[in-house]
């Protein structure tokens, strides 16, 4: 890896290890669609740097031919192409993995269910074009609301009979970065000693963060457990205030998404024992009519090897979770019934 390479992966070190790992690199074309938006340029950046992506594509409506003119200098080894906005099919043929962060970010006073009306049908029509194009890739969903858009391409699959459940992911990983962070900052310990699982999805109550399960977390009680947990729920509204009207998270959302995209392509190249949590279709809930839900999964040669149970949840767990699942049920018909 170059000087360059190095230094941005040390930049982002990651709290459990380093953004990138594994070396074992296979042939593996990635495209971003959004890639000229405040995530998919960064999101783009990071990709070209890391060593199992070896050719990028870049789609958007406006900008992409210039993001990827400009991160195509950067002295990696990977090939990077952009793609106006005509050229959707061009850019899905021969890729792997697909990640989505098209769509409008929030404004302060929105929920990321306010999104809905413009981003559904974005999503919509870009997982309809991978169906038709690269019908065996992976299609990472950054695009909000993840509870709703997720369900939204899973369906549009389903539509034009290409959906394969081990291919779908809703990316999460933002709540579990930001909860590493901020329970690392109350423990005295640094990020990488404190991974937190993150289950349920990715809005206000329906992120439930497992504190109990994490060694230096599970001291946290009382008034502190209280705060910090509604930081890792609601971490997403202190950026939207914080840039007041210019977006939401994007170089926090960009490495998140770097670090998921990282994690698929070890799984699909064999890598055993890569875990994380992301938002899948799932039998956790099932049987209560929620068939999508995010919890720990291993990530395989195929995408999904293994979605697992969440474990033991102390009282004050169990008490999120159930206000999770009746907003996150809400969250997933509703994207369902778009399709439908
Ligand atoms: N999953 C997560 O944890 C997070 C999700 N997000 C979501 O990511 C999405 C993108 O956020 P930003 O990058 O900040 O927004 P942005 O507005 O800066 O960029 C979005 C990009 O999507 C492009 N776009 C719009 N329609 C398109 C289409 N049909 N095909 C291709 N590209 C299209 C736009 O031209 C723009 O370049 C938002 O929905 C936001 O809520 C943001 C942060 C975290
Ligand atoms: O808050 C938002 O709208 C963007 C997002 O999903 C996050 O930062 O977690």
């Amino acid at each position: 890896m170059s000087f360059l390479a190095r230094s941005a992966v040390r930049a982002c070190a990651a709290p459990s290890s380093r953004l990138f790992s594994s070396s074992a690199a296979r042939l593996t074309k990635v495209a971003v669609l959004g890639a000229g938006g405040g995530i998919g340029q960064p999101l783009s950046l990071l990709l070209k740097s890391d060593p199992l992506v070896t050719s990028l594509s870049l789609y958007d409506i406006r900008g992409a031919p210039g993001v990827a003119a400009d991160v195509s200098h950067v002295d990696t080894a990977s090939e990077v192409k952009g793609y106006a906005a005509d050229q959707l099919d061009q850019a899905l043929e021969g890729v792997k993995v697909v990640v989505i962060p098209a769509g409008v970010p929030r404004k302060p006073g929105m929920t990321r269910d306010d999104l809905f009306n413009t981003n559904a049908s974005i999503v919509r029509d870009l997982a309809a074009a991978v169906a038709r194009v690269a019908p065996e890739a992976h299609i990472l969903v950054i695009s909000n609301p993840v509870n709703s858009t997720v369900p939204i391409v899973a369906a549009t699959l389903e539509k034009a009979g290409v959906f394969d459940p081990k291919r779908v992911f809703g990316v999460t990983t933002l709540d579990v970065v930001r909860a590493a962070r901020f329970v690392s900052g109350l423990a005295g310990v640094t990020p990488s000693e404190t991974p937190i699982t993150v289950v349920g999805g990715h809005s206000g109550p329906t992120i439930v963060p497992l504190l109990s399960q994490n060694q230096h977390a599970k001291s946290i009680t009382g008034e502190a457990y209280g705060k910090v947990v509604h930081r890792i729920q609601f971490g997403g509204d202190e950026v939207v205030q914080a840039k007041d009207g210019a977006g939401s998270a994007t170089l926090s959302m960009a490495y998140a998404g770097a670090k998921f995209t990282n994690s698929l392509l070890r799984g699909l190249n064999g890598e055993k024992g890569v875990v994380t949590p992301t938002f899948v279709k799932s039998p956790l809930f099932a049987d209560q009519g929620i068939d999508f839900f995010s919890s720990n999964v291993e990530l395989g040669p195929n995408g999904v090897e293994k979605i697992h149970e969440l474990g033991s949840l102390t009282a004050e767990e169990q008490k999120l979770l159930e206000a999770c699942l009746p907003e996150l049920k809400k969250n997933i018909e509703k994207g369902k019934a778009f399709v439908a």
